[in-house]
């Protein structure tokens, strides 16, 4: 079928390359219906996004704590010693001026504490401790105040942020045991092509699948949860009803994009009853890379079976659109200076795998469409508009994975 009949069959008119920038924007406004919330456990909640802002359930600290072992102390000193205060336990009597008590980091401060000692700046003669710090001791010294990092229904972190460990420990730290996120936008990922082994040594004709690999734990850390990775051998009426059948919020395919033979992508497209968002895109590699809308509220992202140009659409493509259907938050682009001059396409955007230097981004070798090379010692990928930049001026980065 030809490009002009399978448009015929999808009702719409052929969409034609986009600009990189629109390709990428159309990939985002197609995933801005996120996904619904759910209350999940925290052990749960990594990989999901905040669906409501993360309010503190306490004070933090919640009391007033001891940020040295040494001894709570109450007024100027010397100080008469009674008793011992550990971490867990609670804070006890009220110490009166001219009296102090050991305490151990994290212990509560007693009511009436204006400061600790620290235990190398203390010298005890019988019961009586004396300040012998290289600077007198201030009120409030080596105490960390109750509040003194939020207050009790603060809005610590906004809605659409990613749950990392550290916002984990932080909603930990601060009471929660159930986080409310959005659902995970669910991926099922079709590898296709009769060239691809699963294990062992390439062989005449057949490549090992690099794609399989690489692509789940980058979409699980974009926020996609992976439903299943199949393998599609290049038959018509297979991948039409993966593609059909898929229950998956987003299918991600590889290969097949492109007019080979057996390249069945678009006609497969066609008869599942899917409209074309973006259909080809003015960038390299990958300009093969497609979005299509499903019925029932759902996408495919055509990815070119290139393992490079695979990196580039779900740069272009995958990642937007499960950003947005995962409610994340939109990043503000992270800017680095060309360390070098970067030639560019006259008129596509290039995505270059660069290490970040002293000096700015670097371009590294083995950047080839078919090849992982540079990438896999990448920390990015490079923003090269048409025409190129000069060394110095600012690039935007990208993630690689
Ligand atoms: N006549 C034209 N031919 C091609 C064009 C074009 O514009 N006109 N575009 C080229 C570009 S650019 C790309 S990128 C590829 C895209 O091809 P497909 O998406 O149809 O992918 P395949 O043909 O299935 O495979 C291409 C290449 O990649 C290897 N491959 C595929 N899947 C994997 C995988 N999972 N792991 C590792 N390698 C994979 C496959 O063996 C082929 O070598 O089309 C160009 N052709
Ligand atoms: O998308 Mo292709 O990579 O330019 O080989």
């Amino acid at each position: 079928m030809s490009t002009v009949e399978e448009h015929a069959v999808l009702g719409t008119p052929p969409v034609g390359p986009s600009a990189w920038p629109q390709a990428r924007e159309t990939a985002r406004r197609a995933g801005l219906r996120p996904l619904p919330p759910q209350p999940v456990d925290l052990a749960e909640a990594l990989g999901h996004t905040l669906a409501e802002p993360l309010a503190a359930l306490t004070d933090l600290p919640a009391f007033d704590t001891s940020a040295m072992d040494g001894w709570a102390v109450a007024g100027p000193g010397p100080w008469r010693v009674a008793g011992r205060l550990l971490a867990g336990r609670p804070a006890g009597s009220a110490l009166d001026d001219g009296a102090a008590v050991e305490i151990a980091t994290g212990a509560q401060l007693p009511p009436g504490a204006t400061a600790v000692l620290r235990r190398e700046h203390g010298e005890l003669s019988g019961a009586l401790l004396h300040d012998r710090g290289p600077a007198p001791l201030t009120t409030g010294q080596d105490v960390r105040p109750r509040a003194q990092e939020c207050r009790r229904g603060e809005a610590l972190l906004p809605a659409g942020t990613p749950v990392g460990p550290a916002v984990l420990g932080l909603a930990a730290a601060c009471g929660h045991d159930r986080l409310g996120v959005r659902r995970r936008p669910v991926v099922e990922l079709l590898v296709l092509g009769d060239e691809l082994l699963e294990s062992g040594l390439p062989r005449p004709g057949l490549v090992r699948d690099a794609l399989g690999p690489l692509l789940p734990p980058w979409l699980r850390a974009a926020g996609a949860e992976i439903a299943g990775v199949r393998a599609v051998r290049d038959d018509f009426g297979l991948l039409r009803d993966a593609v059909r059948h898929s229950t998956a919020d987003v299918v991600v395919s590889t290969g097949g994009t492109a007019a080979g033979p057996v390249d069945f992508l678009h006609r497969a497209l066609a008869e599942a009853g899917a409209r074309l968002l973006v259909d080809g895109v003015a960038v390299r590699p990958g300009h093969p890379m497609l979005l299509a809308e499903l019925p029932g509220d759902r996408h495919l992202v055509g990815l070119p079976g290139n393992p490079l140009a695979a990196v580039a659409g779900t740069v272009t493509l995958a990642l937007p659109l499960l950003h947005a259907l995962a409610g994340r938050v939109t990043e503000e682009p992270d800017l680095a200076p060309a360390a070098v001059d970067l030639p560019g396409h006259p008129a596509d955007t290039r995505l270059l795998p660069v290490r970040r230097t002293a000096r700015g981004a670097v371009p590294l070798a083995f950047d080839g469409p078919a090849m992982l090379r540079g990438l896999a010692r990448a920390d990015a990928l490079a923003v090269v508009p048409p025409g190129g930049v000069a060394a110095g001026a600012a690039l935007e980065l990208l993630e690689a994975p």
